[in-house]
């Protein structure tokens, strides 16, 4: 766990929704301009709305009890007429906004979410995704909170504000034309409430987007019942009420804190309640008293009612403006992300051919702010070409030098060279390309069977033969032939058509998959615990044929198998980071220390279960 969040600088504070925006409009400049549009017009027909009724009603007083066919009456209809197709006109955009900014929204999401994804995956090391504030701002960025509002919601609630704000300020321009003074302030006292009602309102709301870190936590407690490796122990132990109140104590203990500032609003939406009314029943009393003393005319009286209600209606906070609040704190996050290409270029392996020593010089690694080192000081020369194997106790630092051989993990000090050369820098991607490894918690993609083969050599997946060949080597081929739909079968039961694959199943496609790398030209085969979950007759046949199917790759095996260990040409011992012995299986035997030590008592235990 390598403390990386130095990776990504903090994300932005300010000025998130305008670069937000701009963002929309270099995504989708179309999508984002006709959104423009239809806000504006969605936004400006309620303002032409109260026009018309103000001047229907001025139009009204003439026209009572005149007749169908006066000009006065004429004025009346053509007042109506307006008004009807505001009304439509402001139906149809505000559909057309809803369906469009939703849209422009998810796109946004998508390009930013590609973008998180590449930059997470740029990193040819791995450390920061074992980083708990790492995979924090991560989770930020796509938007999980309490509710999940990724960095579209933001364009979309947006745009729906937008409408409305060009609602109110054509209303407040509609008030100061009945009475100047009076509609100046009541735009100023209300913009003052907005701007502090809805600050407030994704404070107490944004609280939680805070809580990302305590929340996964929360997520996972809630989780672990309905998730299908756990649900059998679940079960079996009894443990849902356990899971059940930790999930309610954490959540309720997370949510106190949020719950407070939500108190604090509600007071303050007291004041905002008081002080609106009082205005509103203010200026409506004095348009009243106007009208009555002939200062200005009924029709105005309306449009002042009118232009007041849409007004007020700017000065709700609701879902818009938590989408827009909490899809601005996911964009913030995802723009601290940089812009990165895609890391899986062409090999460019500056790596001496056909195969190069692997050698470790003074290795040394400890996991993020561990105080202590897990590798400390490992020097290893592996001949190109050589099968060797790693032996130790639990903990002793086995599969971290692994990680380390592979290129996953920058050393803490000392370095891996192969042929002489660092493996850092540029270099460690290419050389991650030459390694194929078979790790303990190898991956287990919900995809094809193919798709999980040919991952050893995505640039060959069309090499059907090759396919083919490491899935009879791996003593797969009968049981993808057997699937519902052979090689295109999906391995994951949670999918229609999909089969659930044992574990032996699964290892056996982690290692045809390693053995597919190897075909296509990998040069370092590692596998830690490759046979833990096969059966005797598999693991046999694995080893028997071990050597023909690495041929020319060097290998590092990782085992407690000591039947299998001592089959490779060179076994090192680890002890809590250091090797303490190093040889081929006889001499190492002969020399009678640790090794022998635990390869007898295996074997004891052998000959005891069987006599
Ligand atoms: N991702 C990690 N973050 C922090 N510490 C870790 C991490 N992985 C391993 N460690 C610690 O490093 C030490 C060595 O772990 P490692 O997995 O390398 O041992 P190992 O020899 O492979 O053990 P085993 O035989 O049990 O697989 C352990 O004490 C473990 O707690």
């Amino acid at each position: 766990m390598t403390a990386d969040t130095s990776l990504l600088p903090p994300p932005a504070t300010r000025w998130v929704l305008p670069a937000l925006v701009r963002y929309s409009f270099s995504v989708a400049p179309g999508a984002a301009t006709l959104t423009t549009v239809l806000a504006v017009l969605a936004g400006a027909a309620p303002v032409g709305i109260t026009i018309g009724i103000g001047g229907l009603v001025d139009g009204l007083t003439p026209a009572i009890g005149q007749g169908l066919d006066t000009p006065a009456a004429r004025e009346c209809y053509r007042w109506v007429a307006l008004v009807v197709a505001l009304f439509f006109l402001a139906h149809v955009t505000e559909s057309a906004r809803t369906a469009l900014g939703r849209d422009l929204g998810r796109r946004v999401t998508g390009r930013l979410s590609e973008r998180v994804m590449t930059a997470a995956s740029e990193p040819a090391t791995i450390g920061h995704l074992e980083d708990p504030a790492y995979l924090g701002r991560l989770a930020r960025a796509r938007g999980n909170g309490t509710i999940d509002m990724p960095p579209g919601e933001a364009v979309f609630g947006f745009s729906a504000k937008a409408s409305l704000w060009v609602t109110g300020v054509g209303s407040a321009a509609l008030l100061t034309q009945v009475t100047w003074g009076l509609g100046l302030i009541v735009f100023a006292v209300f913009a003052v409430l907005h701007v502090r009602l809805v600050r407030n309102y994704r404070t107490a709301v944004i609280e939680t987007v805070n809580q990302t870190e305590k929340l996964r936590r929360t997520s996972y407690l809630r989780d672990v019942p309905t998730t299908p490796g756990a649900a059998r122990e679940v079960r079996l132990f009894g443990l849902t009420s356990f899971f059940r109140d930790a999930y309610h104590a954490e959540w309720r203990v997370n949510m106190a804190e949020v719950w407070q500032r939500r108190h604090e609003h509600r007071l303050f939406v007291v004041v905002v309640v008081v002080v609106t009314g009082v205005t509103v029943a203010s200026v409506l009393y004095y348009l009243a008293y106007r009208a009555a003393t002939g200062g200005t005319t009924v029709g105005d009286l309306a449009l002042g009612g009118l232009a007041l209600r849409a007004l007020l209606q700017v000065l709700r906070a609701d879902e818009d403006d938590l989408r827009t609040g909490f899809g601005s704190k996911a964009a913030a996050e995802a723009f601290a992300f940089p812009v990165a290409e895609s890391p899986d270029g062409p090999d460019t392996a500056p790596w001496a051919a056909p195969v190069a020593a692997v050698a470790c010089e003074d290795l040394r690694f400890r996991y993020g702010s561990a105080a202590d080192e897990v590798l400390r000081g490992i020097d290893l020369d592996i001949p190109a070409g050589q099968s060797l194997a790693v032996v130790g106790l639990n903990g002793a630092g086995k599969t971290t030098l692994a990680r380390l051989l592979a290129g996953l993990d920058a050393p803490s000090g000392g370095c891996v060279r192969v042929g002489g050369t660092p493996v850092e820098g540029a270099d460690r991607r290419s050389w991650q390309r030459q390694v194929v490894a078979v790790f303990q918690d190898f991956g287990r993609y919900e995809l094809t069977v193919r798709d999980n083969i040919a991952f050893g050599s995505l640039a060959h997946a069309d090499d059907e033969e090759g396919l083919r060949a490491v899935a009879r080597q791996a003593g797969l081929l009968e049981f993808i032939e057997g699937l519902p739909k052979g090689w295109d079968t999906v391995m994951s039961g949670g999918y229609a058509g999909g089969v659930d694959a044992s574990g032996g199943e699964w290892q056996r496609i982690a290692i045809a998959r390693a053995l597919f790398g190897l075909r296509h030209g990998a040069r370092l085969l590692i596998m830690d615990e490759p046979a833990a979950s096969l059966d005797a007759r598999a693991e046999a046949q694995l080893y028997d044929t071990f050597h023909e199917l690495t041929a020319g790759a060097t290998t590092v095996a990782i085992s407690h198998r000591f039947a299998t260990v001592r089959k490779a040409e060179r076994v090192v011992v680890l002890d809590q980071g250091r090797i303490v012995e190093d040889g081929a299986h006889d001499d190492l035997m002969a020399a009678g220390g640790r090794y022998a030590e635990l390869f007898r008592l295996q074997a004891k235990r052998f000959e005891e279960a069987s006599s």
